[in-house]
């Protein structure tokens, strides 16, 4: 399937970064969102060019797009895909939101054209908001879902593999009420718990928040995002995330009574606590790597570096002198203190070699 014009309605985080990577495969890019300086921005960053929908332009006959991509929060997707299909937007439509079932519900309800739609739902995206937070890469190597229906047409189905294709995501194909059970899990019900440990920084002290390391900034990173995007996200999809939710209280819960029974002397509580700390492993253990098989056992060289400018540029040339491939990094920065530690993944066979090359070269490997 040749995916040659796309339209994308909501300039977004995902709806930009979208199109980025479309353009970058060489699809032609039309831009729409009701907010104009999205798409203003957009078309800045190079995501494609304004499009005008039938008569905002006087002579003009819209053009018809391949496929169009909704992008916009989950409340509004059926809405806007009855808009578009009544003028005949694009041949194939999808949307990118975070839940399945009750966008389609919806769009069945509204009478849209369920021949012509396959949600979708890329399982990337950032804590942050809008064009501007855009990222041509964000899809590499992700899962990208696709829950056609029974009624989808299989031009429609391949138009979609064709878009997550060129966006770099692995295709999973699931129905849309296995989609939400799944994401309640791996997605949703963990903002949640994100959001809650978060709220105890609200009015934590000054000397609590001044010890904060990597592992807070880890655990709440997601609690950043926009909560008025959560809220629509949470409500469809209540049922299952309440679900996951009911049981990680549960599990608070018997820690907080076991830790309450060790303070008070019983020594046998200690048992609970491994057991869920064992189970957290487990799970923790679980989750696929970057690039989708089972996580990869990178080593991590941990080198300190100066807060000043050039450093981590530094840092990277000598794992380029020395045929170092950087899996990730990550600094965590000493509070008060001029300098911070970067942690460098890599190959665990590369680890002795870079050790070895940043000691010669004077750098303070702990
Ligand atoms: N934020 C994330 O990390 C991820 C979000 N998603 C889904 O992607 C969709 C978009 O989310 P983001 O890009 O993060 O939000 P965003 O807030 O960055 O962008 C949403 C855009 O949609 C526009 N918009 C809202 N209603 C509209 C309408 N009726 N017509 C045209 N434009 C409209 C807004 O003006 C805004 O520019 C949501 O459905 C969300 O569930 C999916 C994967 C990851
Ligand atoms: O920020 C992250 O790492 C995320 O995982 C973001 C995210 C948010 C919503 C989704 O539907 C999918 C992914």
């Amino acid at each position: 399937m040749d995916l040659r014009t796309v339209l994308v309605v909501g300039t977004g985080l995902i709806g930009t970064s979208t199109a980025l990577a479309l353009r970058k495969r060489g699809v032609r890019v039309l831009l729409a969102d009701r907010d104009p300086g999205a798409v203003r921005l957009a078309r800045e960053l190079g995501a494609g060019e304004e499009w005008f929908p039938e008569g905002e332009q006087a002579g003009e006959r819209p053009e018809r797009a391949d496929l169009a991509i909704i992008a916009v929060p989950p409340a509004h997707v059926a809405t806007e895909l009855l808009a578009l299909q009544r003028i005949g937007a694009a041949r194939f439509y999808t949307d990118v939101a975070s839940v399945k079932a009750e966008p389609i519900h919806r769009a069945a309800q509204l009478g849209c054209d369920l021949t012509s739609y396959v949600a979708s739902h890329p399982l990337a995206g950032r804590e942050k908001s809008g064009p501007g937070a855009a990222r041509e890469d964000l899809f590499l190597g992700r899962p990208w879902a696709l829950c056609p229906t029974d009624e989808s047409d299989p031009e429609a189905r391949a138009a979609v593999l064709r878009m997550i294709e060129l966006c770099g995501a692995n295709p999973v194909e699931v129905t849309a009420v296995d989609h939400d059970r799944a994401v309640a899990v791996v997605s949703h019900a963990p903002h949640v718990a994100a959001s809650a440990v978060a709220a105890r920084l609200a009015d934590a002290t000054d000397v609590a928040l001044g010890l904060a390391g990597q592992g807070v900034r880890d655990v709440t990173r997601i609690a950043g995002s926009d909560p008025g995007l959560w809220l629509g996200i949470l409500q469809g999809n209540a049922s299952p995330v309440a679900e996951v939710l009911e049981a990680v209280a549960s599990d608070l819960a018997d820690a907080a009574n076991a830790l309450r029974a060790l303070a008070e002397g019983d020594g046998t509580a200690t048992d609970e606590i491994t057991q869920l700390l064992k189970r957290g492993v487990a799970g923790h253990d679980r989750i696929p790597g970057k690039h989708g098989g089972p996580a990869p056992a990178y080593a991590v060289v941990q080198v300190f570096v100066g807060d000043r400018p050039g450093q981590l540029a530094r840092l990277f040339q000598v794992c380029d002198e020395v045929g170092v491939n950087v899996e990730d990094v990550r600094l965590e920065h000493a509070p008060g203190l001029p300098l911070g530690i970067a942690e460098v993944s890599v190959e665990p066979d590369a680890a002795v070699t870079l050790t070895k090359a940043l000691h010669e070269r004077g750098w303070q490997v702990p």
